[in-house]
């Protein structure tokens, strides 16, 4: 069967984010006299959502997880600080905008299916000029379930019409691959997001959105 939509992943996938992430994230960390992190320590830490990179974030600790109360006076820091810097330095990754045009003139829908919470996706959605192009844009927190968890994805299928065979997940993480794995759907993964996918099975590793546009011409049967 053939694809009929594509969800993309946000952070890493559509924008590159990461600059304002840790600005955010470090100011959080003043707060609490707490001293700076490298940028690339705390693109280690992006995601699996907001709660979770606070916790990461207040501990240096992939696996760290900060006192109840300091994670909640956190999480309320990073939001305020994120607010403000939200589109300071984040733009769209080369070949985002010239995919989405091609993947939309083959007719696809397009979903945002990300883990950051949506009052932060959809205005940077806008700010970044990308909104117009999405039929659906699902946060982190829009549904009971995030991914890796299937729901997203199925919940997408659902508010389209189509199988999960046929919907492509687009992402930049271990989230967006098992995401895709657990709803039946195929995934490409970008090399040029937060984690390193090289080892991550999936349909294909691309450089840029533009490569997906090709597979998707090609993809006739997935599942
Ligand atoms: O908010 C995060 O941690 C990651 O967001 P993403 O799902 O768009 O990569
Ligand atoms: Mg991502």
């Amino acid at each position: 069967m053939p694809i009929q939509a594509i969800a993309l992943d946000l952070d890493g996938t559509l924008l590159d984010t990461i600059a304002d992430l840790a600005s955010a994230a470090n100011a959080m960390r003043a707060d609490f006299q707490l001293p700076e992190l490298a940028q690339a320590r705390l693109e280690s830490f992006v995601g699996g959502g907001m709660a979770q990179l606070v916790h990461r974030a207040l501990t240096d600790d992939r696996n760290g997880q900060a006192h109840p109360e300091l994670h909640e006076a956190g999480v309320a820091a990073f939001c305020q600080h994120y607010e403000r810097m939200l589109a300071d330095t984040t733009q769209p990754y080369p070949g985002v905008r010239t995919g989405l045009d091609a993947l939309q003139a083959l007719g696809l829908k397009l979903a945002v299916v990300t883990n950051k919470p949506y009052r932060f996706s959809l205005p940077l959605l806008e700010r970044t000029g990308l909104a117009h192009y999405f039929d659906l844009v699902l946060g982190g927190d829009s549904l009971a379930q995030k991914k890796p968890h299937p729901l997203p994805l199925l919940h997408t299928c659902a508010q389209f019409g189509i199988a999960p065979a046929t919907l492509l997940m687009i992402g930049d993480s271990h989230f967006d691959r098992d995401a895709a794995v657990n709803a039946g759907a195929p995934c490409l993964l970008l090399r040029y997001g937060y984690e390193d996918v090289s080892g991550l099975a999936c349909n294909g590793h691309i450089d840029s959105l533009v490569e997906a546009v090709e597979f998707v011409k090609n993809a006739d049967s997935l599942s």
